[in-house]
């Protein structure tokens, strides 16, 4: 539930903002995003990489062994999935991406997310023709990096079945900011929503965490500071 949704547990390495945001909409947290880069000058690519290094250490602290799949959508939750991939890599960790898109129909920030991992020696590997239950790469650890504030569910297309098939996985799962599937406003899930272990949510909880039974797909959930000025953050603090 969102009462119990923290900064994610440090050993001594990551910086935590003195400030902590209460649960908000998902449009109010786009808001946060859109001033960070139109007020405060902050690239939409700082605050993506903030995000991806700060739930890679996240990552670090509550699953420190394994093996990672790390699913990319086409957005820019994607986008912070190929981060991650290149921090987790920097940690020794084994990690292999596949995404719904091939890069060359990616755009901005994710776009350039995805040529750096490239450039970092990661392959991407592409979903292809099979269903995904045939094709999902083999991991310790699946993170769902597929949808996030962008997304309207239900889910249509590849994505209900590449959620289907990382469900029927029995490993640990990690939502990045939004179970994919869930409704980060109401809470409310559609068949499938990616079932979650942790939720790594990015600049405040989502107001839908705290509805009934949205824990049983969130997991517990850690909040992932972007690096919003403090300045910012006083703005969306009451
Ligand atoms: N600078 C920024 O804007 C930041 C964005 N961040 C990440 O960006 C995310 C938002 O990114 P976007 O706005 O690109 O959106 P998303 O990545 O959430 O989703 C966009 C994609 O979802 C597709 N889509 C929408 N509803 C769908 C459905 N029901 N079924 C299947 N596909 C569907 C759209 O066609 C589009 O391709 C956040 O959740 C967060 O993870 C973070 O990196 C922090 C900084
Ligand atoms: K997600």
């Amino acid at each position: 539930m969102v009462e119990e949704a923290n900064f994610c547990p440090s050993k001594e390495a990551i910086m935590k903002p003195i400030l902590q945001l209460p649960p908000m909409t998902c449009q109010r947290v786009r808001e946060i995003d859109r001033m960070a880069m139109d007020q405060f000058q902050m690239p939409g690519i700082v605050l993506m990489e903030n995000a991806g290094r700060g739930a890679a250490e996240c990552m670090d602290q509550i699953a420190p062994e394994g093996s990672v799949l790390i699913l990319c959508g086409k957005g820019n939750n994607g986008g912070d999935g190929f981060a991650i991939a290149r921090h987790l890599q920097l940690a020794g960790r084994e990690v292999t991406i596949l995404a719904m898109a091939p890069t060359d129909e990616l755009q901005g920030d994710a776009l350039i997310q995805a040529n750096i991992t490239k450039a970092a020696g990661i392959e991407i590997q592409v979903l292809g023709e099979a269903p995904a239950k045939e094709c999902l790469p083999i991991a310790d650890i699946i993170v769902d990096g597929l949808l996030g504030t962008g997304a309207k569910p239900p889910l249509r297309g590849r994505y209900v079945d590449v959620v289907e098939a990382a469900n029927a996985s029995s490993v640990r799962r990690i939502a990045l900011d939004i179970p994919t599937g869930m409704s980060g406003d109401t809470g409310e899930t559609g068949e499938p929503t990616f079932q979650a272990d942790h939720t790594l949510t990015f600049a405040a909880p989502k107001i839908g965490f705290a509805k009934r039974d949205a824990d049983r797909f969130t997991g517990e959930v850690h909040v992932i500071s972007i690096g919003a000025p403090l300045a910012l953050l006083r703005q969306f603090s009451v």
